[in-house]
C-alpha cells in the first residue's frame, strides 16, 4: 500500500543528497498519508545510494507500530510521529545534520531573520528547542525530542515557521508534503550559512525591520500572495 507515497518519500530523501544536506546517513524524511493514518519514513542507517522506494517503512501514526516494510524505520520516527499528531497542517518532515543549521543548533543559538532570503521562507526567527535533560535522554529520547519541539512551539505557528533547531542536536523542518519539508530544510541551511557570513562581517548585526520581513513573507505566503506564476500581480 501507499506505493506513490513511498516513491515520493524515497525521492525526497535522495533530494537531501543532491542538495548537499546529508553526510553519510545523517538525515531522514517522512511523509504522511492523505488519510493521516500512516507515516512513510526512510529505513534507519541505510546508505542513500542503495535506497529504493520498496525500502521505505510504513508506520501507524497512532500506535507507532510498523505495519509494512522489512527494515527498521528511522531512529527518529518517534519525533516525526509526535509532530504529525500535534500539527494538522503538516504532511512531511525532514531531519538533517546540515552543517550550518547544525552549527546554530549546537551553539544553542536561534536564527533571526537577517534578510529577505530568510523572510521568503520563515515568518520570523527560527527558534531553538531546549536541550533534553539526562532523564529525557535516557528514557524515551526520540519521543522527548518531539516533546521539546512542541514545547518550544507553544504560541508559535508551525506553518509560518516551518523549522526548529534542537539544542546540541540539529534541525528539523516540515511542510505540507515530504518534498516541501525538504525545500524548507534547504532554505534553512542557506539562511544559516548566510547568517554566519553576515555575523562574521558585522558581529553586532540585528534582525531586519519587521515591515521588510512581513512584505517578503506575505508576498509568497500571505492571503494576497503574488510571487510566482499562479496568481495575478
Ligand atoms: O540524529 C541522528 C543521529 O544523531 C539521526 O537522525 C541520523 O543519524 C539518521 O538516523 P536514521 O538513519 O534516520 O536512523
Amino acid at each position: 500500500m501507499l506505493e506513490t507515497l513511498k516513491e515520493q518519500v524515497c525521492q525526497a530523501n535522495l533530494d537531501l543528497v543532491s542538495a548537499g544536506l546529508v553526510t553519510l546517513t545523517w538525515g531522514n524524511v517522512s511523509g504522511l498519508s492523505d488519510d493521516r493514518r500512516h507515516v512513510v519514513i526512510k529505513p534507519s542507517g541505510v546508505a542513500y545510494d542503495a535506497m529504493r522506494p520498496e525500502h521505505m517503512v510504513v508506520v501507524d501514526l497512532k500506535s507507532g507500530e510498523r505495519v509494512e516494510g522489512d527494515l527498521k524505520p528511522s531512529s527518529d520516527t518517534a519525533t516525526h510521529l509526535l509532530l504529525y499528531r500535534a500539527w494538522p497542517g503538516v504532511g512531511g518532515i525532514t531531519h538533517t545534520h546540515s552543517p550550518k543549521a547544525t552549527a546554530f543548533a549546537q551553539a544553542r543559538r536561534e536564527l533571526p531573520c537577517y534578510g529577505t532570503t530568510h523572510a521568503d521562507h520563515f515568518s520570523g526567527t527560527v527558534p531553538v528547542a531546549r536541550a533534553l535533560t539526562q532523564e529525557e535522554i535516557e528514557t524515551a529520547y526520540e519521543a522527548n525530542t518531539g516533546h521539546v519541539i512542541l514545547e518550544r512551539f507553544e504560541g508559535l505557528d508551525p506553518i509560518a515557521i516551518p523549522a526548529v533547531l534542537v539544542a546540541s542536536h540539529a534541525p528539523f523542518a516540515w511542510g505540507k508534503s515530504a518534498a516541501e519539508s525538504v525545500k524548507n530544510a534547504i532554505a534553512l541551511e542557506a539562511c544559516a550559512a548566510m547568517a554566519i557570513d553576515s555575523l562574521t562581517l558585522s558581529p553586532s548585526l540585528g534582525p531586519v525591520e519587521d515591515y521588510l520581513l512581513q512584505k517578503h513573507y506575505n508576498r509568497k505566503h500571505g492571503p494576497g500572495a503574488y510571487y510566482g506564476q499562479g496568481k495575478p500581480h
